[in-house]
């Protein structure tokens, strides 16, 4: 330390000294408060509870707040009660509610609670959900090291919001006064406030970061609100569905006890959505289990004694067999020559919807699969349909829907012992009706138990229904999303020009908004549409110009066109990696997959490479492509490259 510092250091030291005289502390804890008010000398900002030291036991004996966040301090001779902990956590939390700093809105994702102990203190440190613990001779652990969450206006700003809150806090060594009151964008001095755009700009060059630290305030009321049954959370691509649906489930557990679920029809949102939530609450990781819901049905049916594994060779093998038989397959090929539109009708139509007797599947509606089948001929349909179960059930296996059944069938006969504090259901568009029973049979319908989360406009699944049909009831409790904050100007556009309907309107919620009606919140951006001979140089070249190759994939539409790329891409040394073997974690090679793995995630650069154009012949098909070359496109937050190779 130079002499000037020294000196500095005492001069606080002694100031401090001064503002605590009064305070009958006990020694340690005078050590301790009059060490963190010396930190106002290095950007920190402290508030004294002016109770201290008989600050009620769910509050805390001060408050700090700096580049790191805001820690709230309790000073303790014993590990305090978790209960406490918690409570200090929610009462900070609360005073930080709804501040607002720049254009967004601070979360409590800033807010940790630090035990303090006395030196001598030998029990064990706590560290858990509910606090971190140090003994005051390791202070410097929680006020040097940290990743800084805000900057230093910021952090003056919510230093100054906090004082005006409460009388319970003072400011110790600083004067909330002389932090003049933020008057709205245009008034800001330039030294005060990251512009807008500089913020967003930080938000790309960051992408995990500012989402957990500022939402819009629609999206902070999506977190915050109390629903007194099932809700939804809509809006098109890239307007913050997920980031809320993690928000409000590390909200969620800080205010209940027990586990929470998020989960999903598709297999690698949880996985992605799990590393996402690691950053945005570290400490809570073990309070919600994030697992693809066929996963859930199959340990929850183990756990109850009942095989549940699926061989997805046999199942296959099953449907090819009866398809194989022109006596069973003719007539369905008369209507409709596709073996993947009956293989949808069976798994996503009967199975989906659980349909026990041709009865009912005789009058069943079939929304979104394009011309109507005649009652009459569903006969055929349910033929083929009985052959199949025959098939799976001589094969002694089951398919992916029945383990779904059984599991709902399970949980009726017996349901959980404990329920879930909260369930989050993601790309809720994409599951079957028997799947979104089964997640309301999970969650229950009581009080924030159910959220549900999608856009109609990205199915990527063949079917539909009504919440109602799943015994949902909104009565209108959910949230729209309109600012995207993910796509470039250029990339939103040309997504947005896509005539991708949406045929799902089935949220039971009103009229939802198109991608093309969202407000834009990053400008910018490059779109490439390539066409031509050449695809395979074309990319690579593109790819190659890039000036950032960090975060980039090549998305297809089906498994043969990502294999093949796979193989372009490898042959020209490019580092690849599979995109379904991907959780969010890294950026390094080149991840490459289809759409459908696509779902969820984001990349700075996206290719999509065309294939020479077949042409859908079914109206439904065609808006099926077009549904999902929105999702692929929305996945890109920079830079798009869309080819169109001709016939050679
Ligand atoms: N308030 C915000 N400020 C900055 N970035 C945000 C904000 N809200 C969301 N984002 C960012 O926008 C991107 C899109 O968010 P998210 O994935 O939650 O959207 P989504 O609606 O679930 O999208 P999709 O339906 O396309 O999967 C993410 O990078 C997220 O971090």
């Amino acid at each position: 330390m130079t002499g000037t510092s020294h000196h500095r250091q005492e001069r606080l030291r002694r100031a401090a000294e001064e503002q605590l005289k009064d305070r009958l502390l006990p020694p340690w804890q005078k050590r301790v408060l009059q060490r963190l008010a010396v930190e106002a000398g290095n950007g920190w900002f402290p508030l004294l509870n002016r109770f201290a030291p008989h600050t009620p036991a769910q509050r805390p004996d001060m408050v700090l707040v700096g580049r790191q966040g805001v820690l709230a301090v309790l000073l303790r001779e014993n590990e305090p009660d978790w209960a406490d902990s918690r409570a200090a956590f929610v009462w900070v939390s609360e005073l930080l509610a709804g501040a607002e700093v720049g254009p967004a809105m601070l979360t409590e994702a800033v807010v940790s609670v630090v035990v303090i102990h006395p030196q001598a203190h030998t029990g064990q440190l706590g560290a858990g959900e509910e606090h971190t613990a140090v003994t005051e001779d390791k202070l410097d652990r929680v006020l040097l090291h940290g990743e800084q969450l805000l900057s230093a206006d910021e952090t003056r700003w919510v230093a100054k919001h906090l004082d005006s809150r409460t009388f319970d806090l003072a400011p110790i060594m600083w004067n909330a006064q002389r932090i003049p009151v933020p008057r709205g964008d245009d008034a800001e001095p330039a030294e005060l406030f990251d512009p807008r755009e500089q913020r967003l700009h930080n938000a790309l060059q960051q992408p995990f970061r500012d989402w957990r630290i500022f939402l819009d305030g629609s999206q902070l009321g999506a977190v915050r609100r109390r629903y007194s049954g099932p809700a939804r959370i809509t809006g098109p691509a890239g307007t913050g569905k997920s980031v809320i649906a993690l928000h409000r489930l590390a909200y969620l557990a800080r205010r209940t006890t027990g586990k929470l679920l998020f989960t999903s029809h598709l297999s690698n949102v949880p996985a992605v959505s799990a590393e996402q939530f690691r950053q945005l609450a570290p400490h809570l990781g073990n309070r919600v289990e994030f697992t693809h819901l066929h996963a859930w049905a199959r340990d929850f049916l183990a756990g109850r004694g009942r095989l549940a594994e699926v061989d997805d060779r046999e199942v296959e093998l099953a449907f090819e067999s009866v398809w194989q038989r022109a006596e069973l397959s003719a007539p369905l090929r008369g209507f409709r020559n596709s073996r993947g539109y009956w293989k949808d009708e069976v798994d996503r139509v009967i199975k989906g919807r659980a349909i026990g007797s041709f009865e009912a599947y005789r009058t069943v509606p079939r929304k979104g699969r394009g011309r109507p089948l005649p009652p009459d001929f569903r006969s055929h349909v349910w033929q083929f349909y009985c052959e199949y179960e025959r098939e799976l059930s001589q094969r002694g296996v089951f398919d992916h829907n029945d383990v779904l059944m059984r599991a709902l069938a399970e949980l009726e006969r017996r349901p959980l012992p404990r329920q879930y504090a909260a369930v989050v259901v993601d790309e809720v568009q994409d599951l079957t009706l028997v799947g979104l029973r089964l997640t309301r049979a999970i969650s229950g319908d009581g009080p924030d138990q159910l959220l549900l989360v999608g856009d109609g406009q990205q199915q990527v699944y063949a079917g539909g229904w009504r919440l109602s049909e799943a015994g949902i009831e909104l009565a209108g409790r959910g949230e729209i999303l309109r600012h995207n904050y993910r796509n470039r100007n250029a990339v939103l556009d040309r997504a947005g020009r896509l005539e991708a309907i949406n045929r799902f309107d089935d949220l039971d919620g009103g009229p939802s908004v198109p991608l093309d009606a969202v407000l834009p919140e990053l400008p910018g951006g490059r779109v490439v549409e390539w066409h031509g001979t050449d695809q395979e140089n074309a990319l690579l070249e593109a790819l190659r110009g890039l000036d950032d190759d960090s975060a980039t994939a090549v998305l297809t539409s089906t498994n043969a066109a990502a294999d093949h790329w796979w193989n372009v891409l490898r042959a020209a040394g490019v580092a690849t990696r599979p995109l379904d073997r991907w959780d969010g974690r890294t950026t390094g090679p080149v991840l490459v997959g289809t759409l459908f793995r696509a779902k969820g995630t984001e990349f700075r650069n996206v290719f999509l490479p065309g294939d020479v154009e077949v042409g859908a012949t079914f109206r439904e098909d065609r808006e099926a492509v077009l549904r999902r070359r929105l999702v692929a496109m929305t996945r890109a937050r920079d830079y798009l490259w869309i080819g169109a190779p001709h016939r050679r």
